[in-house]
């Protein structure tokens, strides 16, 4: 069995400033209140929980030049990537509690920084719905919470793109989708450009997905730095209801444990986003406690003692 004893600390980041709906900003606290650090705690890791950063409020306001919000979202970003790079500087996993899927520029610009600076190779896993592939161009809502992958492999505002040390932060290469079932006209001709490797939902049914696993971790080794970007609209909206984003014909909870199962068993995981929990659209906190129990299986808990 994988073990983790590496430390982590979660902080949350508590806005909706790059998503249509309002209340992801509440995401944080639910997700405290479904017990997530003393879940992460009981899988024997030494947690620190860092509380919340600010950052401006959301102004509601309609899309400039193509982006909602640009300036609010720089703004939360640069936090994001501040506080996360401080924690992995400290030898430890960021854990970040969106708050919406825009935030993920931050920390996972952050987490690019870190592995270029200390040589390790880095594979971002995305876990989602959509892309998140859009451009001013092609958006159809302005809201950066559909853009922030296209950003971090340099398509989009350069004060986004240039977050970091090195821009654009990713190579496409790097980047897996699973769980994707929902993309824009203009963003399927875009990740097909970039050849995104996008595991989508018709892929997992046709061949299941163990082998989708398989094919998503392979060649990740002692040298690999997962990145997990939980956004939990990949789950079927039966069994989390509380997100913004709705599409039916989500990832089950079997497969979601088998992922997570899958993802701890690499010992790999090195940093984590918890995404677009919106408490406002929950039926009694269940989309944070599922999200609770699969961070759990992601720190390898399990059924059986296996090796
Ligand atoms: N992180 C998310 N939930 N993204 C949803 C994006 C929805 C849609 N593709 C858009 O660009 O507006
Ligand atoms: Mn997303
Ligand atoms: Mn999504």
């Amino acid at each position: 069995m994988a073990m983790h004893p590496r430390p982590a600390s979660v902080y949350g980041l508590p806005t909706d400033i790059g998503a249509a709906h309002r209340g992801a900003s509440m995401g944080p606290e639910a997700l405290r209140v479904a017990r997530l650090v003393e879940a992460i705690a009981k899988r024997g890791v030494d947690i620190r929980d860092e509380g919340n950063l600010g950052g401006p409020r959301n102004p509601l306001s309609k899309p400039v030049d193509g982006y909602r919000h640009l300036d609010e979202v720089v703004a939360w970003n640069r936090a994001a990537m501040s506080m996360s790079a401080r924690i992995l500087g400290e030898g430890r996993m960021p854990i970040m509690l969106g708050g919406d899927h825009c935030l993920a520029m931050g920390s996972i610009t952050a987490v690019a920084d870190h592995c270029r600076a200390i040589g390790k190779k880095l594979r971002v896993l995305w876990l989602d719905a959509h892309a998140d592939f859009n451009t001013r161009d092609i958006t159809p809502s302005g809201n950066l919470h559909g853009m922030p992958v296209a950003c971090l492999c340099g398509l989009g505002p350069k004060e986004l793109v240039g977050l970091g040390k090195h821009a654009p932060a990713l190579r496409p290469d790097q980047i897996r989708q699973i769980g994707i079932r929902s993309v824009d006209a203009g963003e399927k001709r875009l990740v097909r450009e970039y050849e995104i490797d996008i595991y989508d939902m018709r892929y997992i049914d046709e061949i299941g997905m163990r082998r989708v696993m398989e094919e998503v971790l392979d060649g990740v080794d002692a040298d690999t730095h997962l990145h997990v970007s939980f956004d939990v609209d990949m789950l079927d909206p039966g069994i989390a209801p509380g997100t913004g984003t709705r599409v039916p014909g989500g990832v089950n909870y079997r497969e979601a444990q088998l992922m997570m199962e899958m993802i701890a068993d690499t010992g790999a995981m090195g940093s984590l986003d918890l995404v677009e929990v919106n408490p406002a659209l929950d039926k009694r906190n269940a989309t944070a406690k599922l999200a609770v129990d699969l961070v759990e299986s992601l720190f390898g808990k399990s059924t059986l003692m296996r090796d």
